[in-house]
């Protein structure tokens, strides 16, 4: 499987397993399988509700020796009611308790937006901070001081558009190192794509099967099925492949981390499977003519009306 490095020679797998919407009750057994049919590439977050049971299954796992914590790379995202400077490291630290670990390898800044601290979900205006209160220069800085104080090893940003990177690597000398983005083939992203390895930031892809599972509050009306698009399944066919090994196999060809979320046994193994894809040119052109820049991970749950995050991608 392809491998993402970090600046300092560090590497992580491409394929993880993805942990959003993952319910209470399955997603420690989604992780225990995962380990066990050799992912190493986990991402949690703690606004996904759930990282108590995956730090129960880290626990166990790791306790019988047979997968090691150093070879696991671990990733958790600080939420958006966190970014007050004195705020970042004790959401850490929360973090890492849940999920029984002495340090994470990957903390992200998990949206560039802020709320008030008691907000989880903002429903009006009131609920945000302003970029006076909470600048995220100084979010990122705390971020680097926990790099510091060895609670991670890796930090980065997630949702981070071109234009909000640059502000952020203006202000400061240590620049992100990941940038996790919604990313599949209608959503190619190639321009952000190209400043993040111009400027050595590894990207990872989320939503790279399309989230079908999203609360319906979250889903467009008529949203287009990546699983079931013709191009994708003709590919698949051709490959006696699943369409979701194509669309998994192709982000790891643009050089991205992908880390799909299943709580189900035989896909968790299909995904990790799909490493062992080859896709032709003919293939890889294809699925290049599909980009429609479509969006299922919208950020319209953090739209209130007159909040200035209206355009959270600056696109
Ligand atoms: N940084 C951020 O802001 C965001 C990060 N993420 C991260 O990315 C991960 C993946 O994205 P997510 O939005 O969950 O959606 P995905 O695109 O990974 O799709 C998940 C859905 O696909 C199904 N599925 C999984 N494998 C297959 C397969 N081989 N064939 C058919 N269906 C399949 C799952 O069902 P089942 O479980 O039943 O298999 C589930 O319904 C998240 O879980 C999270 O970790 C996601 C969104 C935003
Ligand atoms: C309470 C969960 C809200 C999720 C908002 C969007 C983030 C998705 C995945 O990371």
């Amino acid at each position: 499987m392809n491998k993402l490095k970090f600046r300092n020679g560090d590497e992580v797998d491409a394929i993880g397993l993805g942990t959003w919407k993952s319910e209470k009750g399955k997603v420690g057994e989604a992780v225990k399988i995962a380990l066990n049919s050799g992912y190493r590439h986990i991402d949690c977050a703690s606004t996904y509700g759930n990282e108590a049971e995956v730090g129960e299954a880290f626990s166990e796992i790791f306790s019988e020796r047979k997968v090691k914590r150093e070879d696991v790379h671990i990733t958790s995202k600080l939420w958006n009611n966190a970014h007050k400077k004195e705020d970042v490291i004790p959401a850490l630290k929360q973090s890492l308790k849940d999920l029984q670990l002495d340090y994470l390898d990957l903390y992200l800044i998990h949206w560039p937006v802020a709320f008030k601290p008691s907000v989880a979900a903002p429903k009006s205006d009131d609920d945000y901070l302003s970029l006076q209160e909470a600048p995220i220069i100084e979010t990122w800085n705390m971020m680097l001081e926990a790099k510091k104080q060895g609670l991670v090893k890796h930090v980065g940003v997630s949702n981070f558009s071109i234009k909000k990177l640059k502000i952020l690597m203006g202000e400061t000398e240590e620049v992100p190192e990941m940038n996790q983005v919604e990313l599949h083939p209608y959503l190619q992203q190639n321009e952000l794509l190209k400043f993040c390895k111009e400027n050595r930031i590894n990207v990872t892809a989320f939503s790279p099967l399309g989230s079908g599972d999203r609360p319906d509050g979250m889903k467009a009306d008529n949203e287009p099925s990546l699983l079931e698009n013709e191009v994708i399944t003709k590919i698949a066919k051709k490959h006696n492949a699943s369409a979701g090994q194509i669309l998994i196999k192709w982000s790891e060809y643009r050089g991205t981390g992908v880390i799909p979320k299943s709580t189900n046994e035989g896909r968790i193994k299909e995904n990790l499977e799909s490493a062992n894809i080859k896709l032709d040119e003919n293939d890889l052109k294809e699925i290049a003519d599909l980009d429609r820049h479509f969006r299922y991970v919208t950020g319209e749950f953090f739209v209130t009306e007159g909040n200035s995050y209206e355009n959270i991608y600056d696109d």
